[in-house]
């Protein structure tokens, strides 16, 4: 999917939500657990409920791979469900030697059709690159992420003269691996305050935010301080959505929660695109 592409769904669905499937086989309701596939059928009418008011959808493969061989099962029957206009991301965080990550690739570029998947930078340029060799499919590189331990590392100060951050350097130089149409940034909307940092380096890119609903980030904040001319964010909630209730009436719960945020993504896109 193009950075256009995407820009229009979000004008028209007026909503940069990215709805988690991070779905945990002791977490579903009692009543699906007799369907041929709970954690399937779960994500089946999650994204029912949801389609009209996100504009992507992240599995998290942790939540698969834990499954062992039906968790791929499961994954690849939730892709083919995702509507071929909603973005999907599959938050992998992966990165290795590049014939690896050439692998990881084509893993979930190719077999698996997804449009993007999350990568870490630790490994540097050529555990990166091997990911950018498609149009229209995406890097989301974790740049400064939403947890505590962002501070281990992320927020070391360079002594560069310039004192700037880890997660700085990591946004400079990864801005010449590839064009804001094939890259992303993640950062977490617990830090709010280093947003504009961001934004110095990398105006135009697409940011993922996770963190708002369970990690307590503010939707509100990020957007005002995290908006560009064509949006430029995808705003994570994955908890506070598919886990709204654990009963029979999860998916209308979780469509209430997802319709909560596209209200109040409609209101600030209204204000922030507008000036
Ligand atoms: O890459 C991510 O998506 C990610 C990066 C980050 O900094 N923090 C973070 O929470 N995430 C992911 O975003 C999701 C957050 O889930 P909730 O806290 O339930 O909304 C999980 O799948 C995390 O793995």
């Amino acid at each position: 999917m193009t950075r256009e592409q995407l820009f229009e769904q979000i004008l028209q669905k007026k909503s940069y939500l990215c709805v988690g499937l991070d779905t945990d086989p002791r977490k579903l309701p009692q009543h699906l657990l007799d369907a041929e596939d709970p954690v399937f059928e779960f994500n089946r009418q999650i994204i029912e409920a949801t389609a009209d008011l996100c504009v992507a959808y992240k599995p998290n493969i942790a939540f698969y791979e834990a499954q062992g061989p039906q968790g791929w099962v499961s994954l690849e029957k939730t892709l083919k469900a995702i509507p071929d206009n909603i973005f999907t991301i599959a938050d992998a965080k992966r990165g290795d030697i590049g014939n690896t990550s050439e692998l990881y690739a084509r893993a979930f570029f190719e077999t698996m059709q997804f449009d993007s998947i999350t990568v870490a930078p630790y490994m540097g340029a050529d555990s990166v690159k091997p990911f950018l060799v498609q149009d229209g499919k995406w890097v989301i590189l974790l740049a400064l992420t939403s947890n505590a331990g962002s501070q281990d590392f992320q927020m070391l100060r360079l002594e560069d003269g310039n004192e700037e951050y880890l997660f700085e350097q990591v946004l400079r130089s990864s801005a010449g691996w590839a064009t804001p149409d094939q890259m992303m940034y993640v950062v977490g909307a617990t830090q709010a305050e280093y947003v504009q940092r961001v934004r110095r380096l990398v105006p135009e890119h697409f940011l993922l935010v996770p963190g708002v609903g369970a990690q307590g980030g503010s939707l509100e904040e990020i957007s005002r301080l995290g908006m560009n001319r064509q949006c430029g964010l995808l705003v994570n909630a994955t908890r506070s959505i598919i886990y709204a209730s654990s009963g029979p009436d999860f998916a209308e719960k979780a469509r209430a929660e997802a319709l909560a945020m596209q209200q109040e993504m409609e209101a600030l896109l209204e204000e922030l695109i507008k000036k």
